[in-house]
């Protein structure tokens, strides 16, 4: 059953660089993690920053929300991370991207919060090869703002457009796609992940030639 997802999610990342899926995530694990990340106490959030390490700036003009990272220190955060581990593998398999390893926090954008027009990897800079976004909010309306603009590599129209709905998974190329977060108008919960290779500081794996 999830192995028809995994597939789906690798064949779409083939033929176009990214892949969107309604009720990718088993609803098990997709509720458990809504529930623990409306559960989990404030102090555990931290407002999300830009760039890493010593480059790391906190820049509210560019997005607002808050984040907390997940481990495997809870159910769901073990069951989510065991998930993601073996889409990794379907996908290396299938496209040779041999990605290394995952991180990914919770994210929680209140009435109001964005996050504007970004990549999440440069050419050259980072390692991050794969980017995975997953929604954790029931009954999203459309009035609720929040959604995410995926964009081509060069150009101002939008590729897509998509609800953060319960269930709904988002994975892209991380150096190709920018996008952005449009205000939401309610508590808007997601999950952000980025498939890493194993290299401090490489570019992005292309097939031999
Ligand atoms: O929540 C989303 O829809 C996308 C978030 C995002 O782009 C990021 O955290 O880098
Ligand atoms: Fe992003």
């Amino acid at each position: 059953m999830s192995d028809g997802v995994f597939e789906q999610i690798a064949e779409a990342l083939y033929q176009q660089g990214y892949a969107v899926l309604d009720h990718a995530l088993p609803d098990a694990i997709c509720g458990a993690l809504a529930q623990e990340v409306r559960d989990l106490p404030a102090e555990r959030f931290r407002q999300a920053g830009i760039g890493r390490q010593e480059a790391y700036i906190k820049a509210d003009t560019i997005r607002r929300d808050e984040i907390c990272w997940i481990d495997n220190q809870t159910d769901a955060g073990r069951a989510w991370l065991e998930w993601a581990d073996q889409l990794q593998q379907v996908i290396n398999r299938r496209l040779f991207l041999g990605l290394f390893s995952f991180e990914s926090h919770y994210a929680h954008y209140q009435a109001g919060d964005f996050y504007k027009v970004h990549r999440d990897a440069f050419r050259g800079q980072q390692n991050r090869v794969l980017s995975m976004v997953a929604y954790l909010n029931p009954n999203w309306q459309a009035a609720d703002g929040g959604e995410l603009l995926i964009y081509p590599s060069e150009g101002d129209t939008p590729l897509l457009r998509v609800v953060p709905e319960f269930g709904t998974l988002v994975v892209f190329l991380s150096e190709e796609f920018p996008h952005e977060v449009l205000p939401a108008q309610e508590d808007r919960y997601s999950i952000a992940g980025w498939y890493r290779i194993n290299s401090g500081n490489s570019r992005r794996v292309d097939p031999a030639s």
